[in-house]
């Protein structure tokens, strides 16, 4: 029967599980760690697509597609990038019946592949700044724990790759494509994020430093991190010998970025504004925003009733509002309501004999179960108000919720305190790496460790003289800690 079998405050895990499978957007696929994206959850991808495509051509990047396959030599080219994520390449090693002389590696990132070619193709200043983006899956062979949209074997992401003649067109830009990141969470998905920048510990071991969007999932008191900016510095430069004849007639390396966010951005989405009915849709991302359900009565004007929801869908589609109607005649009303609330579509709208002859539609918002009459005159309107009102209401109330989880600390004791109580701990810290790696060690267990998740751009006040939590050193920095995904 309809309805979930795990509460989301019980059994988060299986209650995660369910939701995504019953709510239609994923369905287990015969690999381990790999799912099939169901229309339910392509289409949200595809309107953060979307909204973020033109938005980067706006800058001047263009997209472009580069090979699958990564020659070894060439993957293992930056040594210390890599090896610590040799276990996670797959690799091709037979094809049909033959092996191949020499294995080749699906991608897992791209920066190997492209970086020969923007040295083959950089040549002069004038062919900076080169800026490349492209839309495709990578596969990473992970071993912990995995699940849909979080992590997977198997995902779908935007890789932008770019290069500039100085370290400011850099720096500037690692910044706008993360402002682009939280307006995806904040303005798209309404979830509430906390821009900062890496510990040199968490950053992209290749690159010079690493900027961040991240979120945090109440129920399981982790964070999580949402999409990545990288300043990759002149590091890939040097590898590749990417260089440039700069004005002066001298050879110079290029800065680079490269920045990335994925369907990861879908399970967090589902993890923040779930509830035990099932999946709840933020209005800008749901592909049907209102559902229109005739409730016939037995003997009533039946055809009237299903005129009325027709005339209602095309009114509503005119206005752009993404509107459909549930004819099926063989589910109830009551069946229509659940599957629909499970699916999360944010507006229901039910017509039924009393509302034919009063001229009005009942609407139902699936954030709030609120019941609304409506007249049909002011309806588009009413419908458009209320789809802005239900993506506010639902950031408002994460943004309620994830504020409640920020714990502030001063000592090793309240860090400890606040970790077990699942919280986002923000926390006056010496930034020395050696103090990350102990803090890391000390937390240890079944629970997985506490890890530095990013340090604000936005500092609090940090007086003379505080001490850092963990190590009493002074403090040089307020930085989020907790343990993550
Ligand atoms: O995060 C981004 C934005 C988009 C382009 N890439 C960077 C860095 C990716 C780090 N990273 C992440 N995972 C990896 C897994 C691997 F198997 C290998 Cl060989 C390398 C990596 C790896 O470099
Ligand atoms: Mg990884």
């Amino acid at each position: 029967g309809l309805g979930l079998t795990h509460r989301k405050a019980e059994n988060f895990g299986e209650w995660y599980s369910e939701v995504v499978v019953n709510a239609e957007m994923i369905e287990y696929y015969d690999i381990s760690g790999c799912y099939i994206l169901r229309p339910w959850s392509m289409a949200i991808w595809e309107i953060m697509q979307e909204f973020f495509d033109p938005e980067i051509k706006k800058m001047k990047i263009k997209n472009c597609y580069f090979p699958l396959f990564v020659s070894p030599g060439v993957l293992q080219k930056e040594k210390d990038h890599v090896e610590g994520f040799a276990p996670e390449v797959a690799w091709v090693t037979k094809s049909g019946e033959s092996e191949l002389e020499i294995p080749i590696a699906i991608r897992p990132t791209s920066e190997t592949v492209m970086y020969p070619y923007y040295s083959k193709w950089i040549r002069g200043h004038r062919d900076l700044p080169l800026k490349l983006n492209q839309w495709c899956n990578v596969v990473r062979w992970e071993f912990s724990n995995p699940t849909p949209f979080i992590r997977s074997r198997e995902f779908l992401w935007q890789e932008g790759h770019t290069a500039f003649a100085t370290k400011e067109e850099a720096d500037a830009e690692v910044l706008d494509i993360l402002e682009l990141y939280r307006r995806i969470y904040e303005e798209y998905l309404a979830v509430p994020v906390i821009k900062g920048k890496k510990s040199e510990l968490e950053k992209f071991a290749g690159g010079l430093y690493t900027t961040s969007v991240e979120a945090f999932i109440p129920n399981t008191g982790r964070g999580i991190q949402g999409a990545t900016s990288h300043c990759l510095g002149q590091n890939f430069a040097k590898m590749f010998e990417i260089n440039f004849e700069n004005e002066k007639g001298e050879k110079a390396m290029v800065w680079q970025n490269s920045w990335a966010y994925s369907t990861r951005t879908i399970g967090v989405m589902v993890m923040v504004h779930g509830d035990d009915k099932g999946l709840v849709l933020p209005p800008k991302v749901a592909s049907v925003q209102v559902i229109v359900i005739p409730v016939p009565y037995k003997d009533a004007d039946t055809q009237g009733i299903f005129d009325a929801c027709s005339a209602t869908v095309n009114a509503l589609s005119e206005a752009g509002i993404r509107a459909e109607s549930d004819f099926r005649d063989n589910y109830s009303p009551g069946w229509k309501y659940s599957h629909w609330e499970m699916k999360g579509v944010p507006l229901r709208i039910e017509i039924g004999p009393k509302d034919l002859a009063n001229k009005q539609v009942r609407a139902v918002r699936r954030d709030n179960g609120a019941k609304i009459d409506i007249a049909s005159a002011d309806l588009a309107v009413e419908i458009k108000k209320l789809l802005d009102n239900i993506q506010q209401n639902l950031f408002d109330i994460a943004k309620q919720k994830r504020d409640e989880c920020i714990q502030i600390v001063h000592t090793w004791d309240e860090f400890v305190q606040a970790l077990n109580q699942r919280k986002m701990i923000l926390a006056p810290w010496c930034d020395e790496e050696e103090v990350e790696a102990d803090v890391k060690a000390r937390t240890k267990g079944e629970m997985g460790a506490a890890k530095t998740l990013c340090s604000p751009f936005d500092q609090p006040e940090l007086p003379e003289g505080t001490k850092c939590f963990a190590s009493g050193k002074p403090a040089t920095k307020w930085t989020y800690w907790g343990r993550s995904y």
